[in-house]
């Protein structure tokens, strides 16, 4: 069986990564499966251990990294995030085309270890369109909405090291294009397979 791929979908916080994913993960044809995420982050008010994230202590997250269980990690405005490898690796040997959404110290870890993985970066259609939709996410303390957008106008300079840049201005127009980029990959993977 021919492994599957990997995608990388980068960008700062709040651009709508989640947001666009949800509608281009409807699309069966894409053969996707979303990579769970490690955090130490607390729960966000409806967000769910083993749905949204795996929830864990910094103890345990750091013996992840000790025993390297982990693709990537960084640390993120005060928290980790990191991607288990070992679920990566199962779902790409069964065929799976893999999403990783990671933010931009994780994704050039994985680009560096897997340079055929295809990197996305989203970009927000104006900064101030990214602090809007950030703070009207209102899933952050004002403080914390400050650290993220610094980071974004820093994240933004990474745009280059991406094979691809989709603004996401209108979500479903943004999954279609994320949808399209899959689906030429899938067919350059097929011809190599022939
Ligand atoms: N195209 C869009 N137009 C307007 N609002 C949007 C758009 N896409 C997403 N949003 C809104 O922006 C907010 C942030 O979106 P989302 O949580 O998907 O971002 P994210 O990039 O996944 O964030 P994080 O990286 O912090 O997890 C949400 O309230 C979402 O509803
Ligand atoms: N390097 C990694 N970054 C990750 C991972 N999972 C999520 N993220 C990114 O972290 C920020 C903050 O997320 P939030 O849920 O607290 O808003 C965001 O850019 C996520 O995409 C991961 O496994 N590794």
């Amino acid at each position: 069986m021919k492994k599957g791929l990997l995608i990388i979908l980068s960008g700062p916080s709040g651009v709508g990564k989640g947001t666009v994913r949800k509608y281009f993960m409807q699309d069966s044809e894409l053969n996707l499966a979303y990579s769970l995420s490690m955090t130490t982050r607390k729960p966000r008010a409806g967000e769910q251990d083993g749905v949204d994230y795996l929830f864990v202590e910094k103890e345990d997250f750091e013996k992840a990294i000790e025993h390297g269980e982990l693709l990537e990690w960084a640390e993120f405005v005060g928290n980790y995030y990191g991607t288990p490898m070992s679920q990566v690796e199962k779902l790409r040997n069964e065929g799976k085309n893999v999403l990783l959404e990671i933010e931009v110290q994780g994704a050039k870890q994985v680009a560096d270890k897997v340079p055929d993985a295809i990197s996305i970066f989203m970009i927000p259609p104006t900064m101030e369109e990214l602090a809007k939709r950030i703070r009207g996410r209102k899933s952050e303390a004002e403080e914390v909405v400050q650290e993220r957008l610094a980071k974004a106008e820093k994240e933004m300079e990474l745009i280059k090291d991406y094979k691809y840049v989709v603004c996401n201005d209108d979500p479903e127009l943004a999954a279609q294009y994320i949808g399209l980029i899959v689906k030429r990959h899938m067919n350059d993977n097929e011809t190599l397979a022939q």
